[in-house]
């Protein structure tokens, strides 16, 4: 690998740029794999269309997760008189909700640029990149002009798209994703959501604490088809209790515009055929990814029937020296998996080394409030793998601290292996749920039996020290 030369590729006689690796995409492995190539003598491009930061910082987790803290203030603000504090009537300024959200993206994005500007070695190019053949890379660049770029290691980045779910006349009608949704300048009247997965209830809930009507229509019998049933009730029950309107085992047929701003929807579910009436519709029916422009098949890339690039547990794509990290590969599609991606590349290419995707940790959250943190195995799977266990259940008005903060909603679940002690997988519904699992999840690191969490010593009074009372239901 030749590790001098100019900053920005040494030039072919044929004007082509030859790197020592190009990434495509500057998601959440994609960035911090170029700063550490080129941090160690590589020349590295990373070619970007659209936004440093990808979409986490700049569509995903950043912007929702600050718009939620409004939502969740507005709610505070609401329910102030339960903690004998006068508020008064509340108001929503979305203007200054979507002002708030674009200045933290903003200064995310922009950090992040300026980490790549600053790195030696490293070139960011602002454009589209697509395969001309198995090394070499033909992007657009956003000013109108072609490059061609070359490199012996390729790796992809490119992450997903929002999916546009299959509903008759919607073509024709305005419909939101999550990245529209959070520019909108006027407060949906009435927000009908396709999809009750992470989108549709982080959406929904925030949504309907800012006020606006809402309904979620959900296609699976449960919300959040992967998680065990109890959990997915307990959820459905939150979403009620706040009033969102939420249609189970449904799916929307056609979508029509009712004159002015408003949409009506006919939606089908087992029983029968409803007509909702809405002012705005969000899709929130999953992703799929960002691989039909890149030309896979010049580069012998092979994908799956979605379109998912095929790795191996080391990344490698079918074609030798081509690599995918981050959603765009597929399965559990989190920032934090596409960082840990992110380190098994750096540690192989780098240090020569032989790290794995296999049998890593997936906790993730997701953000209604109360929160639902996951980490392991869910009942259902535990089951259906034939394994050995025991559940240990404790409601959240048992735990000292939730009461004292009236947020008593929810649930700790967590399933221990019978024969080992071991912890094998846990949900966390309620407040703080994805710091309590993160205490588990790091119990779970160490290999510990549970019993070290039954009898540790925790502060009184955290939420983390009801891990006592949690596992000691295990013995009573
Ligand atoms: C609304 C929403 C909320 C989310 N909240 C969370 C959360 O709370 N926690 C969490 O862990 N995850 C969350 N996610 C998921 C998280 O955003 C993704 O898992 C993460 O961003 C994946 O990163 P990535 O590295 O795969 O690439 P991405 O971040 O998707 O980046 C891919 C980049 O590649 C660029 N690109 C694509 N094609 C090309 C091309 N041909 N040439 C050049 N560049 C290209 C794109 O413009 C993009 O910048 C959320 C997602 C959404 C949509
Ligand atoms: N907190 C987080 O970590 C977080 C937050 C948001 C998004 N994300 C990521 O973004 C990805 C996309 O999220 P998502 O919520 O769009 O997808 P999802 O796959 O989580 O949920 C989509 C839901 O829509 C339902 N659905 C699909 N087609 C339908 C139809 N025609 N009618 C009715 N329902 C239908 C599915 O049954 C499913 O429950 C997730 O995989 C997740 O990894 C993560």
């Amino acid at each position: 690998m030749t590790m001098v030369g100019q900053r920005d590729g040494d030039e072919m006689k044929d004007g082509r740029r030859k790197f020592d690796a190009i990434v495509i995409g500057s998601g959440q492995g994609g960035t911090p794999l170029a700063l550490s190539l080129a941090e160690a003598g590589w020349k590295v491009a990373l070619v970007e269309r659209k936004a440093v930061g990808g979409t986490c910082v700049n569509e995903g987790c950043t912007p929702t997760k600050t718009m939620i803290a409004s939502a969740r203030i507005a709610h505070l603000v609401r329910r102030a008189g339960d903690f004998g504090v006068h508020a008064g009537e509340i108001s929503l300024d979305l203007e200054r909700v979507v002002q708030r959200k674009r200045q933290v993206v903003k200064s995310f994005r922009e950090g992040s640029k300026k980490r790549i500007l600053d790195s030696q070695n490293l070139s960011l190019i602002e454009g589209s990149a697509r395969f001309v053949r198995e090394r070499q890379l033909e992007v657009s660049l956003q000013d109108g002009r072609t490059e061609f770029l070359e490199a012996d290691i390729i790796v992809i980045n490119t992450g997903t798209s929002p999916a546009r779910p299959e509903i008759r006349g919607l073509y024709d009608s305005v419909a939101y994703d999550s990245t529209s949704i959070m520019e909108l300048d006027e407060l949906p009247e009435h927000l009908i959501i396709v999809g009750g997965g992470y989108v549709g209830l982080e959406f929904g809930q925030m949504f309907r604490r800012f006020g606006s009507e809402v309904t979620i229509i959900q296609r699976n019998k449960q919300l959040l088809s992967r998680e065990d049933e109890d959990i997915a009730d307990m959820v459905l029950e939150i979403m009620k209790d706040e009033g969102i309107d939420v249609l189970l085992d449904s799916e929307p047929l056609q979508i029509r515009s009712a004159g002015g701003n408003r949409i009506s929807l006919t939606v089908r579910s087992s029983e029968k055929e409803t007509t909702l009436a809405g002012s705005h519709l969000l899709l929130a029916t999953g992703r799929l990814p960002n691989t039909p422009d890149l030309n896979l098949e010049k580069a012998g890339i092979q994908v799956d029937g979605r379109g998912f690039v095929r790795v191996d547990s080391r990344l490698e794509t079918t074609s030798k020296g081509i690599y995918a990290i981050g959603d765009v590969k597929g399965g559990p599609a989190f920032t934090h998996i596409s960082y840990d991606d992110f380190r098994v590349l750096k540690q192989n290419l780098l240090n020569g080394g032989s790290s794995t995707i296999e049998e890593r940790f997936v906790p993730y959250v997701v953000f209604i409030d109360p929160q639902l943190g996951r980490i392991g195995l869910s009942e259902k799977e535990a089951s259906s793998q034939g394994r050995d266990f025991r559940v240990a259940k404790l409601p959240f008005n048992r735990v000292a601290r939730a009461i004292e903060m009236d947020e008593t909603r929810g649930v700790m679940k967590a399933l221990v292996d019978s024969k080992t002690d071991q912890i094998i997988g846990a949900a966390i519904l309620g407040v703080e749920g994805g710091e309590i699992m993160s205490a588990i999840q790091i119990a779970m690191m160490g290999g510990l039996p549970y019993t070290t969490l039954r009898d540790g010593i925790f502060a009184h009074p955290t939420l983390v020290e009801s891990l006592n009372n949690l596992f000691m239901t295990l013995d009573s």
